[in-house]
């Protein structure tokens, strides 16, 4: 069933975020699709494909079984695409079924359920120049790093079984990731260099000059929901602002955790927020591994950086 749902869900998100951007969907050049609820071949980019009617030498990428980080690393795939290839432009997209997946029926999946929704997210991803016609970028990714923490393995995961899918989440995921949240927030931030205005290079600001303390409140968030005490312990970790994790509290709440689509919601709720972001910004994702997926964000619209 999620064989056919999986790539029509993603349609919808797809065929909105295309529109929004302004081009024809001729001019999509990469296609990457993240999902763990759908496994068969041919893959389920294919199926989008041809149900958005991309053209045949779209390029695309089948990210499966990543989990909640998938969302994530789609988007730092999409940037290396964009940077790499002149006049690319990156549809992704993210669509999960977790309800329909965890379908075992001796109540195994109870902490599955209580958790997961389903939904999709879809962007479009590019460098400059820009196109006739083309909306001008509202994040702007400018650098990712992606961290494994060590002898995690078992932390979490799933496993096809007759019934469906088994889940499996160890009680100490939040912990674990609050102990490594930081560290690979400071290596993302290590490795961000902007353009300045001299057509030179140049870091971002870094919340590192003041030991983490504080200046992560200089910063806009996109940090995936994963539950309640997963952003409890980010909060917690890094001294943030109650508001700060307004928008992933929010997505939590609304949809709950739609594992690898859920950080496009979370952005897609930051970009309609009342007040104007800051002009930087971090995105965090994470799933089986445990993998930390950190990301540097800048929002070129920022009227320090609009001139
Ligand atoms: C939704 C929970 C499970 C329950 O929340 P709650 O209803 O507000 O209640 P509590 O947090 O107070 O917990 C209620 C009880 O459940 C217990 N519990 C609390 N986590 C647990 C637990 N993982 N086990 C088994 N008992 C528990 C908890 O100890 C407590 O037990 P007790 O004191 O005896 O009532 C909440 O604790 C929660 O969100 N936990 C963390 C979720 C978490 O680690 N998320 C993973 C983020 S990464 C991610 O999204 C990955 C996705 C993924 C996607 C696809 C894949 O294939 C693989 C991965």
């Amino acid at each position: 069933m999620t064989a056919d749902a999986v790539p029509k869900l993603a349609q919808c998100a797809a065929a909105k975020a295309i529109a929004e951007w302004g081009r024809p969907t001729a001019d999509i050049t990469h296609l990457v699709f993240s999902t763990y609820s759908a496994c068969q071949a041919p893959t389920a980019d294919l199926r989008l494909a041809t149900l958005l009617g991309l053209r045949p030498t779209v390029s695309r990428t089948m990210l499966s079984l990543h989990g909640c980080y998938g969302g994530g690393r789609a988007l730092s795939l999409a940037k290396e695409l964009a940077e790499n290839n002149r006049g690319a432009r990156v549809l992704v997209a993210c669509s999960e079924m977790t309800l329909v997946c965890f379908g075992a029926p001796d109540g195994g999946n109870i902490v599955g359920h209580a958790l997961f929704g389903d939904g999709a997210g879809a962007v479009v991803i590019g460098a400059g120049p820009f196109l006739d016609g083309e909306r001008r970028p509202i994040f702007e990714m400018v650098s990712a790093t992606q961290t494994t923490i060590p002898r995690t393995e078992h932390a979490l995961g799933m496993r096809v079984s007759g019934g469906g899918v088994d889940f499996h989440l160890a009680i100490q995921v939040p912990t674990l990731v609050g102990q490594n949240v930081e560290q690979c927030l400071l290596d993302a931030f290590r490795s961000a260099i902007v353009d300045d205005d001299d057509g030179g290079a140049a870091p971002p600001p870094s919340p590192c000059s003041g030991n983490g303390n504080g200046r992560w409140n200089d910063l806009f968030w996109a940090v995936h929901p994963g539950g309640r005490p997963i952003l409890d312990n980010i909060n917690k970790v890094l001294m943030l602002e109650p508001e700060k994790l307004a928008a992933s509290r929010h997505v939590l709440r609304e949809y709950g955790n739609m594992s690898g689509a859920t950080i496009v919601f979370v952005l897609d709720e930051l970009r309609r927020g009342r007040s104007p972001l800051p002009e930087w910004g971090a995105l965090l994702a994470f799933g089986p591994g445990i993998t930390i997926e950190a990301m540097v964000l800048r929002c070129p619209l920022h009227k320090s950086s609009a001139n």
